[in-house]
């Protein structure tokens, strides 16, 4: 059995769903397939859900209207006039969804916030479903909230391994089809609460299947050939890697590069499950092999991430203290507190500095740390990431920018730096 997983990219028009339908009609081995929401749909459902939660009603019923059109049009494109039934199925999801919007939010924002932007995956895989059954497709829609058990930390809930193992092997069974259709990014609490596994979260769940059901390989599918030694939309030069270990992948994710989800390489590589990382344009092409052989040189050519929107704090203590252990452990907890994602720490004897993607808990974090430590900061910053980095290539990077901070190990040289 084979995992795909087709991002929103992927799925973000019906000539999306039309190519998925061709690549899943032209594929003849037991497949589970993980489908993430349409296009930019989570984006939208979580504008929805800060506004529910805020109780700007109008804006909430205007943005509803305009996901329900963004959806219609895709399904108007799609289903024949007859098939009325699929188009009944998914009309149900937006008439829950619109039911829930009216009712009163709790005071827990997470747990709303899961409870509205799930719908992003229940619709574009019900939508899918129905028409691969339109299509003469044999395949079973699963709610995998059933079966992919998490815990209640609502926004990013927590695996619980040892109830999946037992439920998800009972759902796809493969007994009476060849193609299972299931949500990326959500879970369901023991007590059937939905949960979401953190944002872009759907590659996670391919790896988590993929693990439990023991299956043969797993195939993202981007809008892009494979790994690149950068970002495409960024360098526009790239090259394509056609084969990096899961230790290099982790890395990579670890880093920033948006192209894998850094929590999905960990499942994988624990049932040595290789990874394709291919074009759902071009599906046929090679694309890159994620595995547990040593890379390749084509690896080793010098690797570029970049982060933007990037803080750096200094944090000092006010009595000019040192900077050691009992200072650093009440600074981590409370940027474990805040949800904060740090990108890169250096310490001096009375000085910490912490790279950290600017987000609103950011201003939180200032404040507590202010009781304690004098702190200040620059915003606005790039942080570049160079892999396997030669002269030329740091070179390249950082030639007339002005360095913040700079760090090297063997393998990765880091630079924060003041955006042109
Ligand atoms: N090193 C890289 N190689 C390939 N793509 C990358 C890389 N770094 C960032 N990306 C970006 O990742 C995007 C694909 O990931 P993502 O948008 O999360 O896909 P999806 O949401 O469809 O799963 C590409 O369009 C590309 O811009
Ligand atoms: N739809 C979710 C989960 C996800 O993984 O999406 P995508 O595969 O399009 O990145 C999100 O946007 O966060």
């Amino acid at each position: 059995m084979d995992v795909f997983k087709f991002g929103g990219a992927s799925v973000n028009s019906a000539e999306g769903v039309q190519n998925f339908f061709k690549i899943v009609q032209s594929y003849k081995n037991e497949s589970l397939i993980v489908v993430s929401a349409m296009g930019k749909t989570t984006n939208a459902l979580e504008q929805i859900a800060d506004n529910f939660f805020h109780k700007k009603n109008d804006l909430v019923q205007k943005q509803f209207e305009e996901v329900k059109a963004y959806h219609f049009d895709i399904i108007k494109a799609l289903f024949s006039k007859e098939n009325t039934l699929s188009v009944a199925k998914i009309d149900v999801l937006f008439n829950d969804l619109n039911a829930y919007l009216q009712k009163p939010a709790s005071l827990n924002y997470e747990f709303e916030y899961d409870q509205i932007v799930a719908y992003g995956e229940l619709l574009s895989t019900t939508i899918i479903s129905e028409y691969l059954r339109q299509k003469g497709v044999k395949n079973q829609w699963v709610d995998i909230r059933r079966y992919l058990k998490t815990n209640d930390t609502f926004g990013e809930a927590k695996v619980d391994w040892e109830l999946s193992r037992q439920l998800i092997p009972t759902a796809f069974t493969f007994q009476d089809t060849f193609i299972y259709i299931t949500q990326g990014f959500i879970g369901g609490t023991s007590s059937n609460l939905t949960t979401t596994l953190g944002r872009e979260g759907s590659d996670y769940t391919a790896a988590i299947l993929a693990n439990i059901l023991d299956a043969r390989e797993v195939s993202i599918l981007k809008d892009v050939p494979g790994v690149m030694n950068a970002d495409p939309k960024w360098l526009p030069d790239a090259k394509q890697l056609k084969r990096i270990s899961y230790q290099e992948a982790i890395e990579l994710a670890f880093f920033g590069a948006k192209v894998i989800h850094p929590k999905t390489i960990q499942p994988i590589r624990e049932k040595n499950i290789p990874m394709h990382v291919r074009s759902f344009i071009n599906f046929f092409d090679q694309g890159t092999l994620v595995s547990e052989a040593s890379i390749e040189k084509s690896a080793k050519i010098p690797i570029f991430i970049q982060k933007k929107d990037q803080r750096l704090i200094s944090i000092r203590p006010k009595d000019y203290s040192f900077v050691i252990e009992e200072n650093l452990g009440p600074i981590f907890s409370m940027i474990a507190k805040h949800r904060l994602k740090v990108n890169l720490t250096q310490n001096s004897a009375i000085s910490f500095s912490l790279c950290v993607d600017n987000s609103k808990n950011i201003d939180k974090l200032i404040e507590s740390l202010k009781e304690n430590y004098e702190v200040r900061y620059n915003d606005n910053l790039e942080l570049i990431t160079i892999r396997h980095y030669d002269s030329d290539s740091i070179n390249q990077m950082t030639e007339g920018r002005n360095i913040l901070l700079e760090q090297k190990s063997r393998d990765t040289a880091q630079y924060v730096l003041e955006c042109n």
